[in-house]
C-alpha cells in the first residue's frame, strides 16, 4: 500500500541556491506532523513543493500514490488537500460566511453554463454547500461574527476565517503555514485545540511548518527537522528535543542572529 504523503530525495534549487537538498519524509495517515527549522532552512520552500507552488528540481512527492509534481496548484483540492498562507488569504470586504462559501465554490462542479442547464444539480451542490459552512461555523465556533465582513475582525478570528476556507473542501490533508504566528496566547491556544479536534473528530492528516515550539511540542504526533536544506532529524516531539544535532542548530542560529 502506497503512503499517505511521501517525499523521495527532493531537491529544490533557486539558481545556485540549494533550498531543499535530498530531502525524503513520510507523513501517515491521521498524524500531526510538523515540518521546523531555524530561519532559511528551507521549510516554506517544502511547504510550496508540497503544495505545487514549486516544482522540484529533483525528487518525487507522491499523496495516496499520486504523483503531485506535475499537478497544477489548483488540482490539489479535487486530491482532497488544502492549504492556508502564511499572510492572510480572505476577502476582507466580504463577510465570514460569504469567505467560507468561496471557498466552497472552487470546489462545486457546476460551471454557469452546466448550472444552467442541470439546475436541480445546482441547487443541491449550493444546498450542500452552505450546509458545509454552518458546520464549520459551529466547529469554529464563530456563530457570534458569522455576518461581520472579515476586515473588521481581529486578527486571530481572521486567521480562523482563512482555516475555515481550507476546510470548507473537507480535505484529507491540510498544510498549514504557519497558523499561529503573530496570535496572542489564547487564540494560539484556541487554534491548537482546533488542529486536534480535525484530527480526533475528523481523522483529518494536518502537515504545518510553525515555529512556536510550544505548539509544535504540544500536539505533534512527529516532527521533521531542517537546516540549511537538509533533514537533520526526525521523531517524536521528546525525541527531536533532545537530539543534539537540533539543539546545535537552534543555537547556532541564535549565535549567528547575536
Ligand atoms: N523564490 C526564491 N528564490 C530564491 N531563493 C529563495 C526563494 N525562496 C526561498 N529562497 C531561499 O531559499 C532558502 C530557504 O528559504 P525558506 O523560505 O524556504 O526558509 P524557511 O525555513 O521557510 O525560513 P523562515 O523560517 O525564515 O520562513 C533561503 O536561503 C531563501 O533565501
Amino acid at each position: 500500500m502506497s503512503a499517505f504523503l511521501e517525499l523521495n530525495g527532493v531537491t529544490k534549487r533557486f539558481g545556485g541556491l540549494v533550498a531543499v537538498n535530498d530531502v525524503g519524509l513520510t507523513v501517515e495517515q491521521g498524524q500531526i506532523y510538523s515540518l521546523i527549522g531555524p530561519n532559511g532552512a528551507g521549510k516554506t520552500t517544502l511547504f510550496n513543493l508540497i503544495s505545487a507552488v514549486f516544482r522540484p528540481t529533483s525528487g518525487s512527492i507522491l499523496f495516496e500514490g499520486k504523483d503531485l509534481t506535475r499537478l497544477p496548484t489548483h488540482a490539489l483540492a479535487g486530491l482532497g488537500i488544502a492549504r492556508t498562507f502564511q499572510n492572510l488569504a480572505v476577502f476582507k470586504h466580504e463577510t465570514v460566511v460569504n469567505n467560507l462559501l468561496v471557498g466552497m465554490h472552487t470546489h462545486l462542479k457546476s460551471d454557469p453554463i452546466s448550472a444552467a442547464i442541470f439546475w436541480g444539480r445546482t441547487r443541491r451542490e449550493e444546498m450542500k454547500a452552505r450546509d458545509r459552512v454552518e458546520e464549520i461555523i459551529d466547529f469554529l465556533e464563530i456563530e457570534d461574527i458569522r455576518d461581520h465582513p472579515v476586515g473588521t475582525l481581529s486578527y486571530g478570528q481572521q486567521k480562523r476565517v482563512e482555516l475555515g476556507r481550507a476546510l470548507a473542501v473537507s480535505p484529507k490533508l491540510l498544510l498549514l503555514d504557519e497558523m499561529v504566528s503573530g496570535m496572542n496566547q489564547e487564540e494560539r491556544e484556541d487554534i491548537a485545540r482546533f488542529i486536534l479536534d480535525l484530527k480526533d473528530e475528523l481523522g483529518m492528516t494536518v502537515f504545518m511548518v510553525e515555529h512556536d515550539m510550544g505548539i509544535v511540542m504540544d500536539i505533534s504526533d512527529h516532527v521533521c527537522v531542517v537546516n540549511y536544506g537538509r533533514k537533520i532529524a526526525e521523531g517524536t516531539p521528546a525525541q527531536v528535543a533532545a537530539n543534539p544535532a537540533v539543539i546545535d542548530a537552534y543555537l547556532g542560529a541564535k549565535r549567528s542572529a547575536a
